[in-house]
């Protein structure tokens, strides 16, 4: 998926950071929080792995939905990935427990979690400024309100192995829609990250505190992204890593290994003759398309999920 993005679509991946952060990522062990906007966020996440060599050990606090997706959720659930059902009284124990298991992880790990808990779309903007209204929070115009349970976990269940907070603003340009279809269809896009690097320790460690710092972040990130509105670009200088060949290799290799064996069969099914064979085998085909069809929908936003649409009872307190 990195290789499509990278070498098929030619897609452009920008850093923007702090020339002293840089040489620590990849370096130590963080958590990361991205805003979610975007149908490909997460592959743009993993082409920045791949660039500081941690894809392998990228970890995240997914829905459990995904770990039913064919391949990539049943590969998620033999890497550690943390899922949860969204539900806060099932999750608090089944995250916390499985957070603990990555610290003792044997390789430097990105821990990215997505606190507004689901894609952004005008309707569920609309209904967490409701709720961000009734705390009597300030509205924000390019992102939902974060939700701070699964955050605060994350903190307090990580500190002391992992060293930073990487809190990470994506964005494409020229307001382009990117989707992984378009870049299947070798559509090249523009993508912009900014990276702030914050030391854990200035995270509070009460949760009412921890929560109103992670507000407050979320407010900091709403800035940034009226900033790139404004001007095309985010604050401070660019430390873009270029991309590695090793993605590419690894999908030429891949794709040899497999797709010479499958078209040897494809003749030997054709040069049978058999018409049952043919018919199976173009069954067995179809079915294997209409499958990765259905897997490219999970990362299509107007097939999302109803989350933050039904609004829970608002807390004044
Ligand atoms: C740049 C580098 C990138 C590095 C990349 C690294 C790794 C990549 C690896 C893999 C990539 C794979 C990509 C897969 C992506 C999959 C991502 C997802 O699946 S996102 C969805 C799952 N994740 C989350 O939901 C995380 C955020 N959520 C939480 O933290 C939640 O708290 C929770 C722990 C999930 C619990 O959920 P629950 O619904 O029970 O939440 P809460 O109890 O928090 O909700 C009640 C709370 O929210 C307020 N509320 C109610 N309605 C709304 C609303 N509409 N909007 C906002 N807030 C709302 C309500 O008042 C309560 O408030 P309070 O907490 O104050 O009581
Ligand atoms: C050579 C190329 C072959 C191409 C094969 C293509 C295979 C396609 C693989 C699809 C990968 C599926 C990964 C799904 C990741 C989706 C991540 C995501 O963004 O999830 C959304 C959740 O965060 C929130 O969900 P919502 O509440 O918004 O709903």
């Amino acid at each position: 998926m990195v290789a499509a993005l990278e070498w098929w679509s030619g897609t452009e991946c920008t850093l923007y950071t702090d020339p002293k952060s840089y040489p620590l990522y990849g370096n130590e062990n963080a958590i990361v929080v991205l805003n979610h906007a975007f149908e490909i966020d997460f592959l743009c996440g993993w082409t920045f792995c791949e660039r500081f060599g941690v894809l392998g050990s990228s970890k995240v606090l997914a829905k459990k939905e995904l770990a039913y997706v064919p391949v990539i959720g049943w590969m998620w659930y033999f890497l550690e990935i943390v899922f949860c059902k969204r539900k806060w009284e099932e999750d608090r124990t089944t995250v916390a427990q499985s957070l603990q298991n990555l610290r003792d992880y044997p390789e430097n790990y990105w821990f990215l979690l997505y606190c507004e808990g689901t894609r952004f779309t005008p309707k569920k903007h609309q209904i967490s400024m409701q709720v961000a209204e009734g705390k009597g929070l300030p509205q924000l115009k390019y992102h939902l309100l974060p939700r701070t349970k699964g955050f605060y976990v994350t903190v307090q269940n990580l500190r002391g192995t992992a060293a930073a907070v990487y809190d990470s603003t994506l964005n494409f340009r020229n307001n382009e829609v990117p989707t992984l279809l378009g870049i299947l269809n070798g559509k090249k896009y523009h993508a912009d990250l900014y990276v702030r690097r914050i030391p854990l320790e200035s995270v509070p460690d009460d949760e009412a505190e921890c929560a109103a710092w992670l507000h407050k972040l979320y407010q900091e990130k709403d800035s940034f992204q009226d900033h790139y509105t404004r001007t095309g670009r985010f604050p401070g200088p660019i430390m873009s890593p270029p991309r590695r060949p090793w993605s590419l290799i690894n999908w030429l290799f891949w794709s040899c290994v497999v797709l010479y064996p499958l078209g040897l069969l494809l003749a030997q099914l054709l040069s049978s003759g058999s018409v049952l064979t043919i018919t199976a085998a173009g069954v067995v085909c179809s079915s294997v398309s209409m499958g990765i069809r259905w897997m490219i929908g999970q990362t299509e936003i107007d097939k999302g999920s109803n989350y933050g649409i039904k609004t829970a009872p608002v807390n004044n307190n």
